[in-house]
């Protein structure tokens, strides 16, 4: 459903992705691997639009959307949980959620239930303020927010960044059933290999900019991924 042809991304005249080829099919995890700073958010910001790739293309669907801008391709089914999170403090839970509807169309403008299925302890919390839930729930938050807009391709920047491992298991389960329900393809950048594996389909390694190893998650050793990791 995604497909990157020979991409080259760079900030200024600094190439930090080079040679990229990648794709993701749909309902897929796909898991992306490498040390800091070898450009996996590089990647998915140019998935999403805010970087533009200097060369090579994108295609969604076999429609080609390396030049569409990035409300664009939220319309068309992107949605993107920034590391960090970066859920809006002073709004409300409930109002956090209604603008991840922003990318719909005018009369589709209620949240899903679903969305509070998957997290419940977010209907619980609908008046209170983003800034004041905990980090593990803020994650939770970013990530309903960006299911809200039903996405065919759901991007996750390190979800399980700093977060208690009850709430890592919790976004678990969520990933799980977004899997097995097959209809959203999922990019997830993950540092903990173990995560990443166990709920990948593919996985893609960078180091220094280009792809350096990939292959099925069930059949690439964890050594090949592992000297890509360790510093
Ligand atoms: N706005 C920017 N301007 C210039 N260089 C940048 C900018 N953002 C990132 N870089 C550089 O691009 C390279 C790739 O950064 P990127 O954030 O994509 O890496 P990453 O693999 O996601 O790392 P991390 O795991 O630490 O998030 C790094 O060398 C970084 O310093």
């Amino acid at each position: 459903m995604l497909t990157m042809k020979s991409l080259e991304v760079c900030y200024g005249e600094t190439v930090i992705l080079r040679n990229i080829d990648f794709r993701i099919r749909e309902g897929e995890v796909v898991s992306l691997l490498g040390r800091n700073g070898v450009g996996k958010t590089t990647l998915l910001k140019t998935v999403i639009g805010l970087l533009r790739p200097r060369q090579g293309k994108i295609y969604l669907h076999d429609k080609e959307i390396t030049k569409d801008k990035p409300e664009q391709r939220a319309k068309n089914g992107i949605a993107y949980v920034p590391q960090g999170r970066e859920v809006f403090p002073q709004l409300t839970v409930e109002e956090n959620l209604l603008l991840g509807l922003e990318a719909l169309p005018k009369r589709e403008k209620q949240i899903p239930h679903e969305v509070f299925e998957m997290f419940p302890m977010l209907n619980t919390m609908l008046q209170r303020k983003g800034g004041d839930l905990s980090g593990g729930q803020q994650q939770q938050l970013a990530i309903a927010r960006a299911l809200v807009a039903r996405p065919k391709l759901l991007l996750l920047d390190e979800p399980t960044e700093g977060i208690q491992p009850n709430i890592v298991m919790e976004i678990e389960n969520v990933i799980r059933l977004l899997k097995a329900q097959g209809d959203m393809a999922i990019l997830l950048v993950e540092q903990s290999l173990d995560f990443a594996l166990s709920l990948a389909d593919y996985c893609y390694v960078l180091e220094k900019g280009a792809v350096a190893a990939e292959g099925k998650a069930s059949e690439i050793e964890d050594e090949t991924i592992r000297q890509y990791l360790t510093v």
